[in-house]
């Protein structure tokens, strides 16, 4: 490469890295693997080395990668926070060792091995023994002061106790989001239908920079400390600098180990390899550091890393895997997702079965193709993803990968919005995913308030057909001997392509047995959860055997069930089986696969797909079927559902205005306009020049209102919910009239009054016919000054010669 050439790609380096350290410290995002991002620091550090003369002080290779924010106040380190030089290999290592030893000129040190934490570093700074100071690591000089947040971490101490405690001391350690922790809030997240936070790492950087350490309380951190920073203690290694720490109460891994020489920092690494994930937080390496302080001292450091200390990075683990079959999930907003449903494969201490594929472009820039074979790897992220095709074990016969053109729930045509990577289902009116959400949004407590009404119920009633818009909800109740029986919970079930419905396998294998507890299925299929479809059975077979129940009969059954898997090949979802296949065990010779097939690409559950069979099932079959089916509705569910929807009748006009989810009407914006328009009549008939002349409203508001009731489809709604009883107006409030001494007279009150609340002076001016009149203008007939009128509204009174008279005298003036 000629000086030139590195000029430019110096330059290009420069520019991608940063970009990726602002993404990583400042949004708490990635969008490369931090391999990735390492490989472009490593070029970069090369080609620096290579040419000198291009290496500028502002290099990201000579600067530590975050920055302080505006949000906190910020404090200089006493000795600055440093990077790590890191490397993913043992060659590399091996180097690093020589460098030491010619470094100190002799091989008479030890190192200290610990994991590297996969956090945020943290600086504490103690005096007197107490607390007085935390800040983030910034650019390395300086960070922010984020005190009140760690002082939320319970294992941080607040206070130290012990002997000889030095009056001022520096802790560093690494702020963490267990990994239940994180798994806890994204599972809250996901139920909300919030977008779930990327990797614990993120969430945790994320979380010590809030701005409200309340919410920082929740979300449960924790923090191992690895240096201890004194003038007065009198330590010498940092052995024991750690027990120290221990001693004084500080959370330190149990990890950590000291090594004579490179030989056992290896098998350190080997040890820690696949056992890290048993611990409670990611780890993404070991950190190796020379024991000894004076050597340290002698090694020094570079302008960004100490030469006395290295990480070992481990390589995101990588698996071949099988792709059996693609699905694609639809979500509330219509977007959809596909989603590899592959062979299982152990990763990172857990079996894959299945990889986020994200768009159609990401399987385009993959190029899969049918039946390929693909890499996976689990790195910091949580979901698995697919690296690569190992296009040698490719079939000549294999097709590319047909992105889907129909909604796999509602059957639409999907579009795609130029400059938009997701497909979307438009149907959203109508596509049951997204029809969820906005009855959703109908029934939530802010809105009509029916909470019997959760998601698990509401999918079930749609999936079924008895849930279409928000007035077939108030229908239900002249239904409900229709609702006995029918199936809740949808976690059993998967739609693959072209709408075929598949059933979880534990509930297959309960349902074709005889005599064995689904629950010892479970514990079957949770020990062999690594084994393919195939392979299960042959196990269940065992299994069965193992049982002693009904065994010549159960073990016929699967083998059926085997042989029909390999004479229908439908796609494959790991721990799923198609309905047809099991329904054909069943009732197959009453019904034949072409209809069952049929049946299950229309029913999303096997009580709907027996309904449609139309054929009479003997006892036996009945059981069997039950023994397949979801938890149903039974008497006491439908009941409580229909006394949530009466009881929902009685919300007021600007609840049932907010349910409608008329797009840009929120909450507030509902109670504006109900006041303002008390009916759905009279807000239908508004023109553009009511609506905008109340405030709070624009041209926004007004399109969507436009939009919504030109819809005669949303009209017939609200009439056949009218029908049902729910309000369209306000309800006047009788105000009985106590006399008219104050009739036609305009008037305003302000200030502090003191025998009436605000809305009672309101009342009580209206109850005697006069009428009240929110704001300062020259139509007032008088003012009634209340203790501590605004000065600028008396001002403006003043000017407009608007009479200003007291609560007394205004009492007066009113004859009871
Ligand atoms: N994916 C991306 O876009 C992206 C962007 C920027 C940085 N990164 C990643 O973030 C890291 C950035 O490197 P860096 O400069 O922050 O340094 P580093 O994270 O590689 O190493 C220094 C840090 O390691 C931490 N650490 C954890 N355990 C430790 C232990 N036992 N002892 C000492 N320190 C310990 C400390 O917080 C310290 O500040 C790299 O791993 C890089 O891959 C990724
Ligand atoms: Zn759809």
């Amino acid at each position: 490469m000629t000086a030139s050439e590195a000029k430019v790609r110096i330059e290009d380096l420069t520019k991608q890295i940063n970009y990726h350290n602002h993404l990583y410290y400042q949004e708490d995002k990635s969008e490369i693997s931090d391999f990735e991002f390492d490989k472009l620091l490593e070029e970069l550090i090369a080609l620096e080395e290579e040419f000198p003369e291009l290496l500028s002080d502002d290099s990201p290779t000579q600067r530590v990668g975050g920055t302080i924010t505006k949000e906190f106040e910020s404090a200089t380190h006493e000795y600055r926070m440093l990077s790590l030089g890191n490397t993913y290999s043992e060659e590399e290592l091996l180097a690093f060792d020589e460098r030491v030893a010619k470094g100190l000129g002799h091989r008479n040190f030890e190192y200290f091995c610990e994991l590297k934490f996969d956090g945020v570093a943290i600086s504490l700074v103690y005096e007197n023994g107490k607390l007085v100071r935390a800040v983030t690591r910034g650019d390395g000089t300086k960070g922010d002061v984020v005190t009140e947040n760690v002082k939320t971490i319970r294992n941080v101490p607040l206070t130290i106790k012990g002997n000889n405690v030095p009056s001022k001391f520096e802790v560093r350690g690494e702020i963490f989001l267990p990994r239940k922790e994180f798994d806890k809030i994204n599972s809250e997240r996901e139920a909300q239908g919030d977008p779930l936070l990327a990797n614990p790492r993120n969430a945790a950087s994320g979380t010590v920079k809030m701005q409200d350490s309340t919410i920082v309380a929740k979300r449960r951190l924790n923090c191992y400390f690895y240096q201890l920073i004194s003038d007065e203690a009198d330590i010498n290694q940092h052995d024991q600098a750690m027990t120290l720490l221990e001693a004084w109460g500080f959370n330190v891994s149990p990890t950590y180990q000291k090594c004579l020489g490179i030989k056992e920092v290896l098998s350190y690494i080997e040890t820690w390899r696949e056992k890290r994930h048993e611990l409670p937080l990611d780890t993404d390496g070991v950190v190796l550091k020379v024991n000894d302080y004076d050597q340290r001292e002698e090694l020094g450091f570079t302008a960004k890393i100490p030469r006395w200390a290295i990480a070992y990075k481990y390589q995101a683990e990588s698996a071949e895997s099988e792709l059996l079959s693609i699905t694609y999930q639809v979500g509330r907003t219509g977007a959809i997702t596909p989603v590899a449903n592959l062979s299982p494969v152990l990763l990172a201490g857990t079996t894959v079965k299945r990889a986020s594929l994200h768009n159609a472009n990401e399987i385009e820039r993959l190029g899969l193709h049918e039946g390929d074979y693909v890499l996976v790897e689990k790195g910091g992220e949580i979901i698995p993803k697919i690296t690569g095709v190992i296009l040698e074990k490719r079939k000549n016969s294999s097709k590319p990968i047909q992105y889907i053109s129909q909604c796999p729930e509602c059957g639409t045509t999907l579009i795609r919005k130029e400059s938009e990577a997701k497909h979307y289902c438009p149907n959203a009116k109508r596509c049951p995913p997204q029809l969820l959400g906005r009855i959703e949004h109908f029934v939530h407590k802010r809105a009509m308030d029916i909470d019997s009404l959760g998601t698990e119920r509401i999918r079930a009633l749609i999936d079924q057909g008895y849930i279409e818009d928000f007035a077939d909800i108030y229908e239900l109740i002249h239904r409900t001997d229709q609702l006995l029986g029918l199936e809740m919970s949808q976690d059993q079930y998967q739609i693959a392509d072209e709408g075929l419905l598949y059933v979880a396998l534990h509930k297959a294998l309960f349902g074709l047995t005889d005599g064995i507890a689904l629950s010892s299925i479970q514990q079957f299929l949770n020990a062999n959860s690594s084994a393919t479809l195939e392979q299960t059975l042959k196990a269940f077979q065992g299994f069965i055997r193992e049982n002693k129940k009904k065994v010549a009969q159960n073990i016929a059954t699967i083998q059926k069930l085997e042989s029909i898997l390999i004479a229908y090949p439908f796609p494959k979802i790991e721990d799923y089986l198609p309905v047809p296949v099991v329904l054909s065990l069943l009732i197959g010779k009453q019904v034949g696969m072409t209809r069952l097939k049929e049946l299950s690409s229309h029913e999303h559950t096997i009580h709907g797909i027996i309904l449609r069979a139309d054929i009479s099932l003997s006892t036996e079959q009945e059981e069997k079927i039950k023994k397949l089916k979801s938890n149903t509705f039974q008497e006491g569910v439908i009941s409580n559902m229909v006394e949530g929807i009466n009881a929902s009748k009685q919300q007021t006009f600007d609840k049932v205005l907010f349910a409608l989810g008329i797009r840009n009407i929120g909450e507030n914006t509902a109670q504006i306009l109900a006041k303002a328009f008390p009916s759905i009549d009279l807000l239908k008939e508004a023109s553009a020049e009511d609506l905008l002349a109340i405030n709070g409203v624009g041209e926004t508001l007004v399109n969507s209102l436009r939009e919504y009731f030109s819809e005669t489809e949303n009209i017939d709604v609200i009439e056949r919910l009218r029908s049902h009883g729910l309000s369209f107006e306000l309800e006047k409030k009788e105000k009985p009239s106590l006399g008219n001494s104050l009739n036609g007279k305009k008037i305003l009150a302000s200030g502090k009054l003191l025998h009436f609340k605000r809305d009672e002076i309101i009342d009580f001016v209206e109850s005697h016919g006069g009428q009240y009149v929110k704001s300062v203008s020259k139509s007032l007939d008088f003012i009634i000054e209340g203790e501590e009128m605004g000065p600028s509204k008396k001002e403006k009174a003043q000017k407009l010669g608007i009479k200003l008279i007291s609560e007394e005298d205004f009492l007066s003036m009113v004859k009871v």
